[in-house]
């Protein structure tokens, strides 16, 4: 089978195939991706494939910078997006903003 490049957490496959969801924030074991790199997306739980992504950009970012576009590009409140952020990477503070679009 496949392998997958980059997973998400099932809870947010709607809103990605929908393209509410246009950025992903992940640590420095998934700051690789280059713009233009298709990737193979899946959920984490299973790894069942969803979709196709295409890399825009990778862009390093602070916690203390994360702002409400970053927010609105992950259809979630600022509160909300740090809280995610604080839960799946306790104690981290620099990041990476992969912004994306759905190409299949
Ligand atoms: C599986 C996983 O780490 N998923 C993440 C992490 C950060 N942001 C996101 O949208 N999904």
């Amino acid at each position: 089978m496949l392998q997958n490049d980059i997973t998400f957490f099932a809870r947010f496959e709607p809103d990605i195939l929908a393209g509410r969801k246009t950025i992903t924030i992940r640590d420095a074991a998934e700051s690789h991706f280059q713009p233009g790199q298709r990737l193979r997306t899946g959920r984490y739980e299973d790894n069942g494939y969803f979709c196709t992504l295409e890399v825009i950009s990778t862009t390093p970012v602070a916690l203390n910078e994360l702002n409400d576009e970053h927010a609105r590009q992950e259809n979630m409140t600022l509160a909300e997006l740090r809280q995610v952020i604080a839960e799946i990477y306790p104690g981290l503070d620099e990041f990476y903003v992969i912004a994306f679009k759905r190409i299949s």
